[in-house]
């Protein structure tokens, strides 16, 4: 299928007959990649050469996989130094686990017309038997591999592993600008310092769809002075596809939160549609899926996030890839370069980390030439988002005022399936909510005291989640919070709780707040071996940093 963004002739991967091995086009061809997507095409006919270094930088879902390996596929199959047996060739670091799956599944594709010079891609990380895939990597000739940086550290800190890099041709940084942020910024260099030095030639290639000012500060770790940067983005356009319209429905508080996706759910979804909704936490996510998949949609119910066993998330990725309708709720584990075939609508509940992470969300929509459109549901307070970042083309929904009312009809089937939702479930979302604003930075700009929060918290405890009273917290878990004599706790004693110490009554808050797991988005867990974590810090001109509109009353 021909998909050119912004119209256009798409060049024939034909033309490209003579320049790419046949073997790839051929490849290609089985895969119905008839014309190059404008990022593979202004990699394979504008770069100096397939070897180059290189910045690229393109909008989510244009094909920017296709565009990172097919220069270095190409050069591995017609180097004049064949790569030696059992050494890794290509080096891809994802921030992701469940990227690092897809990328190799495009991989493979793309060498399956090798015959019996196949090249064999390889996988590495967290979550999954440390001992047998290491030994199926040393056991294996791995021409490429794909890892999450946790994993791939831990790899090359054994002396036997590193070796098999020491051919190394090509590294290449999946979503650059995610793997040059803070939280990552040290493996990286940690990991570049176990591989050979970028004076032994290799290339390096940073592929992303947002490449914000200062990572080009850090991008010398792996680009060589000079290298060659090219993009498809024109600056005076939205960092998002135009073909994915996006709006906001704002609803008056946090407590709003679980009637009010329930009515946007109901005023958006078919019978056929297929939807990612993204929470900011893991327990968040995990207390939505639980709550929906109690017969409040007619959608089949998906659930990723970072608390999920590593085979359930593969299974539960591979399923909704697959899936012709469904709703996934999902945290940023998914939130970049996943690619879910025919997602039609995309809904963001509460704050994205930053600006960035907020485009490359909607990206799970209108990929590969299709439609999609995105919304995103903020409580008042956090309608600051909308505001700080006016570059992004968010409007407000059309159909705001019906389905903030039709929040009010949904309250009683919620509160039903809230009933029967498990307690734990709830427990560790209201949790995840404190411990993520009390780690947040969010509190100052938005003028909200420690005390407010734990208020807050436990209103939507009550009247969102139905909880009989505020969920038992460990003493320990709210020192490590920070919040270590604040008013409002219902302290738990090694399990059992002392509801009369601290329990507010029920009360209508005039505010909300969202999120956390452990004080966290839900991204990339260096524990987990995927990711750094995301930087917490208030927003300012799309990333967090605080803004004068944050401060409403009642935060
Ligand atoms: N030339 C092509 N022709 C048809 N389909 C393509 C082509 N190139 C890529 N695709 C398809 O487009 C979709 C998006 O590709 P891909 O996942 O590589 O995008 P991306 O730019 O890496 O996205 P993100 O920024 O979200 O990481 C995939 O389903 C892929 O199979």
């Amino acid at each position: 299928m021909p998909f050119l963004e912004d119209g256009g002739d798409a060049q024939a991967y034909a033309t490209m007959s003579g320049t790419l091995d046949a073997r790839l086009l051929k490849a290609l061809s089985v895969m119905g990649f008839e014309t190059m997507t404008p990022v593979q095409q202004i990699v394979l006919t504008q770069m100096p050469n397939f070897q180059s270094d290189c910045l690229v930088q393109a909008k989510t879902g244009t094909g920017k996989t296709a565009a990172f390996l097919l220069p270095c596929l190409h050069t591995l199959l017609n180097t004049p130094r064949p790569l030696p047996k059992g050494q890794v060739g290509v080096l891809i670091i994802s921030p992701t686990r469940e990227l690092a799956l897809q990328i190799a599944k495009e991989c493979d594709q793309l060498t399956s017309q090798l015959g019996k010079n196949r090249l064999e891609c390889h996988v590495a990380f967290g979550g999954t038997a440390r001992a047998s895939n290491m030994s199926k990597f040393m056991n294996g000739s791995p021409s490429i591999l794909v890892a999450t940086p946790g994993r791939l550290k831990d790899y090359l800190s054994e002396r036997p592993v590193a070796s098999r890099f020491a051919n190394i041709r090509t590294v290449i940084l999946d979503e650059a600008d995610t793997m040059l942020e803070s939280g990552f910024l040290a493996d990286v260099r940690e990991i570049l310092k176990l591989l050979p030095p970028k004076s032994a030639g290799w290339q390096g290639m940073c592929f992303s769809a947002t490449v914000p000012a200062k990572t080009r500060d850090v991008i010398d770790c792996v680009l060589a002075p000079g290298y060659c940067s090219l993009s498809t983005i024109d600056k005076t356009e939205p960092p998002t596809l135009e073909r994915v319209p996006q709006y906001h429905v704002i609803m008056p508080s946090v407590v709003d939160t679980f009637n009010t996706l329930s009515s946007l759910i109901n005023h958006e979804l078919a019978p056929d549609s297929k939807a990612i909704v993204f929470g900011v936490t893991a327990n968040m996510v995990a207390l939505y899926s639980s709550l929906f998949a109690q017969g409040l949609t007619s959608l089949r119910v998906f659930e990723l996030h970072s608390r999920l066993s590593q085979n359930v998330r593969t299974r539960t990725t591979s399923e909704f890839k697959s899936a012709t309708s469904g709703i996934m709720f999902a945290s940023d584990v998914i939130g970049r370069g996943m690619d879910f075939p025919n997602v039609d609508l995309v809904i963001q509940v509460g704050l994205p980390s930053s600006a960035e992470q907020y485009v490359h969300r909607v990206g799970r929509t209108g990929r590969a030439g299709n439609t999609g459109r995105a919304i995103i549901l903020l409580t008042q307070a956090e309608s600051f988002f909308i505001t700080a970042n006016r570059r992004l083309p968010i409007q407000p929904h059309a159909q705001t005022a019906a389905i903030v009312n039709d929040a009010i009809a949904c309250a009683p089937q919620i509160e039903q399936a809230m009933y029967a939702v498990d307690e734990t479930v709830k427990q560790r979302a209201y949790s995840s909510f404190l411990g993520f604003f009390a780690g947040s930075g969010l509190l100052k700009p938005l003028r909200m005291d420690k005390a407010g929060l734990v208020r807050i918290a436990n209103d939507m405890a009550l009247q969102g989640m139905h909880c009989p009273e505020p969920p038992a917290m460990e003493k320990k878990t709210i020192g490590k919070m920070g919040l270590k004599g604040v008013p409002g706790f219902n302290y738990s004693s090694g399990g059992a709780t002392t509801g009369a110490q601290a329990t507010q009554p029920p009360r209508r808050p005039r505010v909300a707040a969202k999120e956390g797991s452990n004080g966290s988005h839900d991204v990339l867990s260096p524990k987990q071996g995927d990711t750094g974590a995301v930087k917490k810090k208030p927003f300012r001109n799309g990333r967090r940093g605080g803004n004068a509109s944050a401060g409403r009353e009642g935060w």
